[in-house]
């Protein structure tokens, strides 16, 4: 099977300010029509990496390829940016006294009207916006922008979408309604997207790959489940989710398990792990259960409210499911 073509490559990036050293060799692929997670806690150089891509910022060292081309530096040209790779910022750029539309319909204003008219209409309707189309952008909610800014950029069909940390300050509902816009924009226009985020979760939920930055450097890159179920270290394991630690066997080997894969038993003599209900937690969809003993504690999850609190219980799980790191 041929290899899916690169849109956009990075190599041996790296970019200081001053002596702070923020990315470090810098490796990175984004593949035709891929949605690339940058998953990485504040500070860790996600938003220098994506103005870099953007072209927006110089990096001192290392290349962007776009299609294969290198890009030029930005340093000296009076528009930085470039014209295939939209870069939509946490601010939105959105003109705040234009309605709706009007932020759409100015990103296709060299197409004919009747285009225009058209695609501003699919536009709308697939980001979910058709009930604000005459509303001022100032007066939108933060999803609202953000959808808006979205729609915007695709009206101007760009190869590649680079989005900074796009569901910042939106609430659950919001988190979903953008997904789903994001979802049906991406089916109709086939597109490559890198999103910078700090939640494990967005990351998860959207990409097609996840790489993880700590720290200004690339430490692991692969599919939602890869990072998941196979992290790197420790790092990469309790920044995706949450996870216990146990020491198993003779040697007293350290190892991680998910809350996950943790169950209460009936049966003692499939006990791995025994200890007392220390604290129950309702999360909504299931219930957190925490044990203690004398070497530690456990998590797991449950989905109904069965336990109590200082109720012995007998823990178990499969030994597929430990990992070393
Ligand atoms: N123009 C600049 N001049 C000096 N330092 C900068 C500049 N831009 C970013 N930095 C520093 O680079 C580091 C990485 O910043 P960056 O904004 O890339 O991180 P981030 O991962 O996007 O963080 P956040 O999630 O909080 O937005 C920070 O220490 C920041 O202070």
């Amino acid at each position: 099977m041929a290899s899916p073509k690169t849109t956009l490559r990075v190599s041996t990036l790296s970019k200081s300010f001053g002596a702070n050293t923020v990315l470090h060799d810098v490796d990175l692929q984004l593949r035709e029509g891929e949605w690339l997670g940058i998953l990485g806690e504040s500070g860790s150089g996600k938003s220098t990496l994506l103005r870099i891509l953007g072209r927006f910022l110089d990096a001192d060292q290392g290349d962007v390829f776009f299609k294969e081309q290198k890009l030029k530096p930005v340093s000296g040209e009076l528009m930085p940016g470039h014209d295939a790779i939209r870069l939509i910022h946490q601010e939105y750029e959105l003109f705040p006294n234009q309605t709706v539309e009007e932020n759409i319909a100015y990103s296709l204003r060299f197409y004919d009207a009747d285009y225009r008219l058209e695609k501003v209409a699919e536009l709308l309707e697939t980001a979910g916006l058709h009930y604000v189309k005459k509303q001022k952008a100032k007066l939108l909610s933060g999803g609202e922008k953000q959808r808006t800014a979205i729609a915007k950029a695709l009206a101007e069909q760009p190869d590649v979408l680079l989005l900074d940390e796009p569901f910042a300050h939106l609430d659950n509902h919001n988190r979903r309604v953008l997904g789903d816009a994001i979802e049906a924009l991406r089916k109709q226009q086939k597109m490559s997207c890198i999103f910078v985020t700090h939640e494990s979760a967005d990351a998860l939920a959207w990409s097609d790959r996840i790489a993880v930055l700590r720290n200004g450097k690339i430490i692991q890159v692969g599919t939602p489940q890869e990072i998941y179920n196979q992290p790197v270290d420790s790092y990469v394991a309790e920044l995706t989710g949450d996870i216990n630690w146990i020491e198993v066997g003779q040697e007293k080997k350290s190892c991680f398990i998910r809350p996950e894969k943790i169950k209460p038993t009936r049966h003692p003599e499939k006990s791995k792990w025994q200890g007392k209900v220390e604290a129950i937690r309702f999360h909504g969809n299931h219930w957190e259960i925490r044990c203690v003993n004398a070497s530690g504690r456990i998590s797991f999850y449950r989905s109904r409210h069965d336990l109590e609190i200082g109720q012995q219980v007998h823990l178990t799980y499969a030994a597929k499911d430990l990992r070393v790191i």
